[in-house]
């Protein structure tokens, strides 16, 4: 996570990004601030920023952090991809929070085609939860930095997504 996104989205754009993915949450506004139901100016102005250079926008979310905050960029059409985030964002290796998978499946529900990824914990033992609820692009570090075989890993966990996309 990068404090003030802004001030970072030309200096990505230029070095070749093609999607920006920023925390809700180091936007200036407080949270408290932020509405389900209507955008706010300085996260509006990100959102445009990236797309005005070019790049695919995502916006992430820290594991206490409401996802319904979303929607007005979403609704707006400027979000391509929502990052909630299974752990507390900062290192890898902790533990999957289960009781996040409510999020992927709200978002999930409300938006049938958005991307939505899901980082923090993500490993063969926990992706059956993550995909089931409808994450559809998966950030894992341990599982597989940590696995005997690596691509036996990302199968299972590409796998496990496909899988889940397919079933009605
Ligand atoms: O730093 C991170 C989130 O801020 C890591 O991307 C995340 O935790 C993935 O690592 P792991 O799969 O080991 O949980």
């Amino acid at each position: 996570m990068v404090a003030h996104p802004a001030q970072w989205v030309q200096d990505f754009a230029k070095a070749g990004a093609d999607m920006f993915t920023f925390h809700l949450e180091a936007v200036p506004p407080e949270l408290s601030q932020l509405s389900a139901s209507e955008a706010h100016p300085e996260v509006l102005k990100v959102c445009q920023a990236v797309r005005a250079a070019g790049m695919h926008c995502g916006i992430a979310l820290k594991p206490a952090t409401d996802e319904a905050l979303v929607s007005p960029y979403v609704d707006a059409g400027l979000v391509d991809l929502v990052l909630v985030l299974t752990v507390e964002p900062g290192f890898g290796g902790q533990k999957f929070m289960a009781d996040k998978v409510g999020k992927v499946q709200a978002l999930r529900t409300r938006y049938p085609h958005l991307t939505i990824e899901v980082d923090g914990g993500v490993a063969p033992s926990t992706i059956m939860a993550v995909a089931a609820a409808g994450a559809n692009a998966i950030v894992a570090g341990s599982a597989i930095f940590g696995a005997d075989d690596p691509g036996k890993v990302i199968q299972a966990l590409r796998q496990a997504v496909d899988t889940a996309a397919a079933t009605p």
